[in-house]
């Protein structure tokens, strides 16, 4: 099954193309890495995906059945998406984050706090529940965002930059919590310029550049391809 369509997408601003007739699917429980240059489009990618970005034309469509411009609000709680920099609310505190969460979910409150538990012991975060974004460091900041989005169990998780910003040992957690996520049949979409680091959870890869789709397929071929095209 497809988990994720995306057909035709273009993106403009004012009179800047952003993406350009960008299509490819993401299969039930894949995992692709999206590389790119600096300003190739990835984050773009990654928003207008999430409906956070307006697309001028295409078609994102969530398991074949889910679409963004027809479901929006279904389509949404298909997905989890953790940005690059974190986007924490300032008035609430990372418990009442991980509660709203629980909440747009519509997660049962039982399986909320026990997620809420195993994450925060494994992100090294207890003692951090009642504070406000303000009085947490940057990296602990992109943690109660990282654990945001692992609370629920959407078929397909948006990762922009997944270790970014993390200390080794949160890396470590992290990719565990991911790859349990994968065996249960999640897709992932990440970015990253540090393609080794994803090497062991991607399987496909898909190459922007300047808002284009330069090229697409699996993390093995990913090498020879990029050295044949010289990129
Ligand atoms: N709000 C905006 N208005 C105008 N141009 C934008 C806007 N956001 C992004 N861009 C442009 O779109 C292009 C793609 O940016 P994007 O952030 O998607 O790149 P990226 O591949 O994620 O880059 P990086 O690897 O540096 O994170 C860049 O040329 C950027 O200048």
């Amino acid at each position: 099954m497809n988990i994720l369509d995306v057909d035709g997408l273009n993106v403009q601003i004012k009179s800047t193309k952003l993406l350009e007739n960008i299509s490819f699917t993401i299969k039930k429980g894949s995992v692709t890495a999206l590389v790119g240059h600096n300003g190739a489009g990835k984050s773009t990618l990654m928003k207008t995906i999430m409906g956070i970005q307006e697309k001028e034309s295409g078609e994102i469509i969530i398991r074949e059945k889910y679409n963004q411009d027809k479901n929006f609000l279904e389509y949404k709680q298909h997905i989890a998406f953790i940005p690059e920099e974190p986007l924490l609310m300032s008035e609430l505190t990372a418990m009442q984050h991980f509660q709203l969460y629980g909440k747009s979910y519509q997660m049962e409150e039982k399986e909320l706090i026990n997620r809420v538990e195993k994450y925060v012991k494994g992100f090294e975060l207890e003692g951090k529940l009642d504070e406000y974004p303000e009085s947490l460091s940057k990296g602990m900041r992109q943690k109660v965002q990282t654990i945001c989005a692992m609370l629920p169990d959407v078929p397909l998780l948006i990762i922009d930059e997944p270790f970014m910003g993390l200390d080794i040992y949160a890396v470590d957690y992290f990719e565990e919590i991911l790859k349990e996520k994968i065996v249960k049949g999640t897709s992932i979409i990440l970015t990253t310029h540090q393609l080794d680091r994803v090497k062991d959870i991607a399987d496909h890869f898909i190459m922007l550049q300047d808002g284009k789709l330069l090229h697409k397929g699996l993390i093995t071929e990913f090498e020879t391809i990029t050295r044949r095209s010289g990129k």
